[in-house]
């Protein structure tokens, strides 16, 4: 094939943008440090063929694990050599964007030390964690148990004459199933386990456990260890070996409990200590804050293919002697630009989430637990929130790429096979959306007890008004209104909310009325979840936003992101008469004149992500737009076109050519 001279074929499109794009990265990135880091850290990685990725979804399960090891020692190397910050360190590992037991490690394994660790607990382990003289994972799901984490059945039984912990998978179901790391790589665990002492159970707790040699990494006596088998999609989260594990009688000292909650004396006495217990899940709060900033990373990742390919992309029509621009097609836009609206929604209310957990645990150790509930709800409502848009907007942006979509070189289907699992991990969207119910219904009916809701529940003091309240939309420009929008947003949770809090009262037991109310309860918490989506979006355009025309931009996708909303759940603002009819066809009208206003720049505010195409992975998604020249080269290194006749043609084609051939002379 011609080799073609490199063209940009988005220069027109970048060149309509109106705002200042350099302005928009680096509030994209967080700030310029961060955007610093950030871009340094994807070109770095980006020029390494070590970090090379486009092999994955064609080689096998072995080999494919094997690189990941390879790709974790390098990153690890390259961060030693240029002696990184944990920042810098942690965004090299995710631009090299390959699943690996280092997520595990770094993500959990060392989160859970810290917050559960007693002091000397961390001054221990902590050290030979960060040097990697030790591999650890988060072992806490069961084959029988995930959701219920009070369900666990592993035993850690205390052996007062040792002074140690036997640790036992009583059941089948009881064995370790799931966690990231531990099929293959790590040496160590916490391993969550029920803890008895003097034949009494009290209750799960984490332990510390070293499953593997650190000489020869064979398993240690009473381990059986192994990896789960292949999961969803080529090459994507097969990278990671999440792993199975069960416990014969393993013996550990009595200081690898994690003690910060509960503590096991020389005597076998349990000591609750001061803090609540429920700081036994604090590693998933803080997981789950991680995961929403995430969302916007793979959400951006797959609005930015769309929206580029979409501009290359031409389809019927006439436009200047060409066909048409499949993104200047209205239905386009309108499936689109709500992507790319909730990517910065997403992005914005990930940078407050970890505001929020960062003030949650400053007031932990001041000892302060009152707005631990609230960071609860909070995180896990974002997590699910984020992680269910996201993952039906990748499949979205593989279908508004047409067929090319599905081919593996548009990215796309990876990303999506990578990415679903999060709506399950770090707790199943549904169980962590009825976390927040029970969460809002325990507010609500707290409200005349004196009980003061508080951070993104103050709107429910002012219940009565938003009970009745109408929504202040007259005439179309209305709804550009960032008050009007936010109060018809709190409006419509704050019925929901109340609506369901009757319904419930009518149980004798609130048991029953949560399992017969399940579903109602889980849109109710949708509600509320983008409320606070809508008004940290709102918040944000309230501080100083620099940089020409970069404000008008963000006002426009936070209009996009609250009525693309409002017409979706049409119905939740119809039948609680939060809005009339009318003033949703207004809605419908102002959205159609804010993807006008969008058209024009949207290349350049997905160029604000600043991926490299290196980290999307994409023919669909270049920087360039010469999609199609590359295409053809993806298309050639497949492996199937390694010969032009292909492998089996003279055991399987052949004789059923020929035998065609004989039937068809008779
Ligand atoms: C593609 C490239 C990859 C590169 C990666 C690079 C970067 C990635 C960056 C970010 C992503 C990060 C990580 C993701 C990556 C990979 C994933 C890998 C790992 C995944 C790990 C796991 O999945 S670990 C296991 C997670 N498991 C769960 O989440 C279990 C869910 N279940 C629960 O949390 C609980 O069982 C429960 C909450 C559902 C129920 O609890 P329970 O005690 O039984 O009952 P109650 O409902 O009665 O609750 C009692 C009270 O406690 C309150 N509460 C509950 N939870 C909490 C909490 N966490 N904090 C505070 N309070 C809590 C609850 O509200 C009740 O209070 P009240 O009594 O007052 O009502
Ligand atoms: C890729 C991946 C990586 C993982 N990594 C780890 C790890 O590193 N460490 C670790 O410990 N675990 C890990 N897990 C396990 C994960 O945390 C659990 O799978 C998750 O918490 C969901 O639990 P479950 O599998 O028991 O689902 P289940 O609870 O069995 O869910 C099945 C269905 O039941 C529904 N359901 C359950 N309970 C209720 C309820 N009360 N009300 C209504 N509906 C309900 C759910 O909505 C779902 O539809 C990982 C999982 C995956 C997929």
């Amino acid at each position: 094939m011609e080799a073609e001279a490199a063209v940009d074929y988005l220069v027109d499109e970048r060149s309509k943008a109106q705002f200042d794009i350099d302005a928009m990265k680096i509030i994209w990135a967080g700030g310029k440090h961060e955007f610093e880091v950030s871009d340094r850290m994807a070109r770095l990685v980006a020029s390494d063929p070590v970090f090379r990725k486009d092999n994955r979804a064609i080689l096998d399960r072995k080999e494919l694990f094997k690189n990941t090891l390879r790709k974790a020692a390098h990153a690890w190397k390259r961060i030693i050599e240029l002696r990184l910050s944990e920042q810098e360190a942690s965004k090299l590992r995710f631009f090299v964007d390959e699943p690996a037991y280092t997520d595990l490690h770094w993500g959990m394994f060392i989160p859970v030390i810290k917050g559960q660790g007693t002091e000397e607990q961390r001054k221990k382990w902590l050290p030979m964690a960060y040097r990697m003289q030790i591999i650890g994972c988060y072992a806490q799901t069961e084959l029988g148990h995930g959701s219920n984490v009070q369900g666990l059945e592993t035993t850690a039984t205390f052996d007062p004459e040792l002074d140690e912990f036997v640790i036992h998978s009583p059941t089948l179901t009881s064995s370790k199933w799931w966690p990231g790391g531990l099929g293959r790589a790590s040496t160590h665990a916490v391993v969550f386990a029920r803890l008895i002492t003097d034949g009494k159970d009290h209750g799960i707790n984490g332990f510390i456990v070293q499953l593997r040699s650190l000489d020869d990494h064979l398993p240690l006596p009473g381990i059986i260890i192994g990896d789960i088998g292949m999961k969803f999609g080529n090459g994507a989260y097969n990278t990671m070996d999440n792993g199975f594990l069960r416990f014969d009688h393993v013996r550990i000292p009595r200081d690898q409990m994690l003690m910060r909650v509960k503590q096991v004396t020389r005597e076998g006495k349990v000591v609750q200590s001061d803090v609540p217990w429920q700081l036994l899940y604090g590693t998933m709060v803080y997981v789950r804050q991680t995961i929403v900033a995430d969302a916007s990373c793979a959400l951006s990742r797959a609005v930015c293919i769309a929206t580029r390919y979409s501009a290359v992309r031409r389809q019927f029509g006439s436009q200047n002697g060409h066909e048409t621009q499949v993104i200047d097609y209205r239905t386009q836009q309108s499936r689109l630009f709500p992507l790319l609206a909730s990517a910065y929604a997403f992005r914005f209310v990930g940078e407050w989430l970890k505001w929020l957990y960062m003030d949650v645990t400053q007031r932990l150790q001041a000892r302060d637990f009152s707005t631990l509930p609230e960071a609860h709800a909070c995180t896990a409502g974002l997590k699910s929130l984020t992680t269910s848009v996201t993952a039906d907007a990748i499949e979205e942006c593989r279908k508004l790429c047409g067929g090319h979509g599905y081919l593996c070189s548009s990215g796309l289907p990876e990303l999506f096979a990578v990415y679903v699992p999060a709506c399950t991990y770090e707790g199943d969207n549904i169980v962590l959306l009825l976390q927040v119910a029970r969460f809002l219904m325990k507010t609500v009916s707290q409200l005349g007890s004196g009980e003061r809701p508080v951070g993104t529940t103050t709107y429910l003091l002012r219940l009565e008004h938003l009970l009745q309240c109408p929504c202040d939309v007259q005439g179309a420009e209305d709804w550009l209104k960032p008050d009007v929008v936010v109060q018809l947003f709190e409006a419509r949770s704050a019925r929901m909310t109340v609506a369901c809090a009757k319904s419930l009262s009518k149980f004798s037991k609130p048991e029953d009325g949560f399992m017969d109310l399940s579903a109602d309860l889980v849109s109710v918490a949708t509600a509320h979840c983008q409320l606070i989506v809508v008004s940290k979006f709102v918040e944000k355009l309230q501080q100083d936003i620099p940089g020409e025309g970069v404000k008008q931009q963000l006002e426009a996708l936070c209009s996009i992101y609250a009525l693309s909303l409002l017409k979706k759940h049409l119905g939740d603002f119809l039948s609680t008469s939060c809005i009339t009819s009318k003033q949703a066809s207004l809605a419908n009208d102002v959205l159609r004149s804010l993807y006008s206003q969008v058209r024009p720049n949207a290349i350049a505010l997905v160029d604000a992500f600043n991926y490299t195409d290196h980290f999307l992975g994409s023919v669909l998604g270049r920087y360039d737009g010469n999609v199609y020249p590359k295409l053809y080269e993806e298309a050639l290194k497949d492996p199937l076109n390694e010969s032009v006749v292909p492998d089996g043609y003279h055991e399987y084609l052949q004789p059923v050519l020929k035998q065609r051939l004989r039937t068809a002379r008779l």
